[in-house]
């Protein structure tokens, strides 16, 4: 079924403006157009999210209508939705987010984040995923830019356009059945109704660990725990070999590949999405790409909860030094830095990938010395880097839970996390994200249509069975 025309404008929605007055628009993303508005009953500024894309308003609602109480997610307070019309989500407004954190703290100036600020952003991440993942739902777009920040420090997950809800009695995919959704909200404008009348379904996709079948939450941690048994019992430290780093890098690509996938972007998922369904898959086009799990990067239809732990890495590695941990221009310049730094992605460092279905299409040079998780993060203490790489580690598996993290000894040692009310927190966004300004720039990948035009001169060399690539 087609997805609804889009409205012409919020402002002429006459069910809205009798509640809220608009006032100016604060941002927009890849799907919608959020604007700051007070609600006339009790002068309360809210953010209207106006959402132009069927799934991602679908999504969004769903999953935040699950994790209503959870207080590192963003409340929604209502909905809009009517036939013909853009979904229009009233949120609470959170005036600047954790990317504006970090590009403050970077300036001149801006003094860094110290350990104490450092440790309580990350336990608030870390609350909000931990709510997200024991309510089975994958954001699969966490970055800085998407956790908002209300101005007496309180972090709180937002964007969840791209979640999925993996639910206890199997999968559900919400989009399967669109129709459903129509009648629960039809003339429910305005009011929270729960979304429920699915019928019970057998697993329509994977969790990553299991291919098909239903299982329910407690049985899924089970599983994680006992492969994370297996995997350390047989675990020798691989990325304690630490050596100078060798950047260069040969990627072999077959032709279809190249065609097939010259841009694996945030913003190209819903088409996949839409073969996805009854395949029993997900789609591995998701998230934005420097924050991008190497399953997802491997073609992975077959992903779980983990790929928001790898996230979580990046994110948390980016607090610790500012910097992006790996700001990949294009596909496979992502994983060639992330391979560049953990080393060569094999059964050895995570068994099971040779089944992932992009392994064989896109290969590296051997790289005989990675740099490590180590030495990405200078100057900071063991226990640190210890927790970067329990998150930031090929083998899905060995991914700590969030919940895992709470319990780390790092929070409980000095320096203690700040209270949130003492984090330093910027009173403006500055009306750019990552995705448009500074060194963030190249974040935004629209304007590419090719992997490899980012990269200025490479060399491509035809083979029999396709072509390889040489990069600088
Ligand atoms: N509750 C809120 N309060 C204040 N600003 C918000 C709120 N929700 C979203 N915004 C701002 O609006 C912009 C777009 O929001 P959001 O990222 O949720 O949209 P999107 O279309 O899903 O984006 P993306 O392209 O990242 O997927 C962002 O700059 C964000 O900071």
């Amino acid at each position: 079924m087609d997805p609804p025309p889009k409205s012409w404008s919020i402002h002429t929605r006459a069910e809205i403006i009798a509640k809220y007055q608009i006032m100016e628009r604060v941002g927009s993303g890849a799907y919608s157009d959020v604007y700051r508005a007070r609600r006339l009953s009790d002068n309360l500024i809210v953010a209207l999210k106006e959402v132009h894309d069927y799934q991602s308003a679908f999504r969004e609602i769903e999953a935040l209508q699950i994790l209503q109480n959870s207080p590192n997610i963003v409340v929604l307070h209502e909905y809009f939705w009517r036939e013909d019309e853009d979904a229009v989500l009233v949120l609470e407004f959170l005036r600047t987010d954790l990317a504006t954190v970090i590009r403050e703290a970077k300036k001149e100036g801006g003094g860094g984040l110290s350990t104490g600020e450092i440790k309580r952003w990350m336990i608030q991440i870390l609350c909000g995923v931990d709510a997200c993942h024991r309510n089975m739902i994958l954001h699969r777009d966490l970055k800085p830019s998407n956790l908002l920040i209300s101005d007496d420090g309180v972090l709180k997950l937002a964007d969840f356009g791209q979640a999925r809800i993996l639910m206890e009695s199997g999968i559900v995919a919400a989009d399967d059945n669109p129709q459903l959704y129509e009648h629960d909200i039809l003339n429910q404008e305005g009011s929270l109704q729960p979304l429920v009348g699915f019928p019970p379904t057998v697993c329509q996709e994977g969790y990553g660990i299991q291919e098909q079948g239903t299982v329910n939450k407690d049985e899924y941690f089970r599983i994680l725990d006992e492969l994370k048994t297996k995997s350390s019992a047989d675990d020798i430290d691989k990325e304690t070999n630490i050596h100078d780093g060798n950047t260069s890098c040969l990627a072999t690509c077959t032709t279809s590949d190249i065609e097939d996938d010259p841009l694996r972007s945030s913003f190209a998922y819903e088409a996949e999405d839409a073969r996805d369904i009854g395949h029993g898959s997900l789609t591995s086009c998701v998230g934005t790409r420097w924050f991008r799990a190497p399953e997802l990067l491997y073609g992975s239809s077959d992903y779980g909860l983990e790929i928001d732990l790898w996230s979580l890495g990046c994110i948390f590695s980016e607090l610790f030094t500012l910097q992006p941990l790996f700001p990949g221009t294009a596909d496979i310049d992502q994983l060639s830095r992330i391979i560049n730094v953990l080393g060569n992605l094999n059964e050895e460092a995570w068994p099971g990938c040779s089944q992932l279905p992009d392994y064989r299409i896109i290969s590296f040079n051997k790289v005989e010395n990675p740099i490590g998780i180590e030495a990405c993060l200078p100057n900071r203490s063991p226990d640190e880097i210890s927790l970067v790489k329990k998150l930031v580690c090929y083998d899905p598996v060995r991914r700590a839970t969030a919940m895992e993290l709470l319990q780390d000894k790092y929070f409980n040692e000095l320096p203690f996390p700040v209270p949130a009310s003492e984090l330093r927190v910027p009173l403006t966004k500055n009306g750019q994200d990552e995705d448009s300004s500074g060194g963030w720039r190249d974040y935004n990948e629209m304007g590419s249509d090719s992997d490899f035009e980012d990269f200025g001169p490479v060399n491509v060399t035809t083979t029999n069975t396709g072509f390889s690539i040489q990069f600088p």
